[in-house]
């Protein structure tokens, strides 16, 4: 090759991928390149073509949660698989099927399964399928999770609405929104297209809070209300970082959601969060319990029913809150 061509390939490299691309970059560079605005309406284009019904709110299921889907009716299944450039879930607990029809009488889209971090996706890959659903139509998205129940007072089974949560990641330089900021993202509020600098203090919407603990009032559901946290997985806790965690003040760990509603309060999403409390978390050194993922399912599996009734019942609300 002639140093001319390659010099040309190494600048189309570079127009691509940045300044680094020919020469390797660290790794939490590497955030919302392969996802571009392009890329995204190019994979929503190919859904539509299959489902053109618009959803209006998206559900991403957590481990050992995605049997929500079974209660959806006229139901077109998706197989991750069959989307181009669709990342899979390669964890056990998540199917990788996206599916679309109808909860509760309202038009939904609902992710079988989701990607993490320590799957080896940058957090901006994992979270990029919301960007999709909201470009679909969606107008809300709930998240749900197995956590680990770092609040002492939280038992195996609980299920606890997400009031806030602290995106550990993030604060150490990897959140999905670093890189080129796209202001198309998303839907244009006031003046103002998606910003560079967007707020998450109210990610989570405080009127479906409010509507969450109305309807587990009707349930005889108790529900917690609490801090989630992200870390980056793949191992669970020390027992010295579960004591950290509870000085800070935060009621479950988990290794999901927050990549995803950075996206989602970017543009412009209403969001619940509910995290299903699978195992307590140790914090003493003496104690043989361990977490371990097949408990994570076994009680995921075991409680999705509750679970399940409280999204139903949640979903029928924001129908009646559109008309
Ligand atoms: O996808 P979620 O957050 O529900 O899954 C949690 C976090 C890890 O993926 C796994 C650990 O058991 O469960
Ligand atoms: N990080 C983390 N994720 C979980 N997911 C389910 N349980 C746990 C846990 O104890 N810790």
């Amino acid at each position: 090759m002639s140093n001319n061509t390659q010099s040309k390939k190494e600048s189309s490299l570079i127009a691509e991928n940045g300044p680094w691309a020919a020469v390797g970059e660290h790794p939490n560079a590497i955030t919302n390149r392969f996802y571009t605005y392009e890329r995204v309406q190019e994979i929503v284009a190919f859904i539509q073509n299959i489902v053109p019904a618009k959803p209006e709110v998206a559900i991403i299921c957590g481990s050992g949660l995605g049997g929500l889907a079974e209660l959806v009716v006229d139901k077109v299944v998706i197989p991750y698989a069959d989307i181009p450039n669709f990342p899979r879930s390669t964890v056990a607990g998540h199917r990788s099927n996206l599916v679309f029809g109808i909860l509760n009488g309202i038009s939904i889209v609902c992710m079988q399964g989701r990607f993490h971090p320590y799957e080896g996706y940058t957090t901006a890959a994992c979270a990029f399928p919301v960007r999709v659903m909201q470009m679909l139509g969606a107008h809300t998205l709930i998240v749900t999770c197995a956590a680990g129940g770092v609040n002492k007072s939280y038992r195996v089974g609980d299920i606890m609405l997400i009031k806030d949560h602290i995106n550990f990641p993030s604060m150490a330089g990897n959140n999905p929104l670093i890189g080129h900021n796209d202001e198309r993202f998303g839907k244009k509020i006031s003046f103002c297209l998606r910003p560079r600098f967007p707020p998450v203090g109210h990610a989570y919407d405080r009127q479906y809070a409010s509507q969450m603990k109305q309807i587990a009032a009707k349930h005889n559901i108790e529900l917690r209300e609490g801090v989630y946290c992200a870390l980056g997985g793949p191992c669970y806790e020390t027992i010295a970082e579960i004591n950290l965690l509870r000085v800070l003040g935060i009621d479950a760990v988990g290794m999901s959601i927050v990549h995803e509603v950075t996206l989602g309060a970017h543009c412009g999403l209403r969001m619940l969060g509910l995290a299903l409390i699978t195992n307590k978390c140790l914090s003493e050194y003496d104690s043989t319990i361990e977490a371990v993922h097949e408990d994570v399912i076994r009680i995921s599996e075991l409680k999705a029913n509750e679970l399940q009734q409280l999204i139903l019942d949640f979903v029928g609300g924001v129908k009646t809150n559109k008309t």
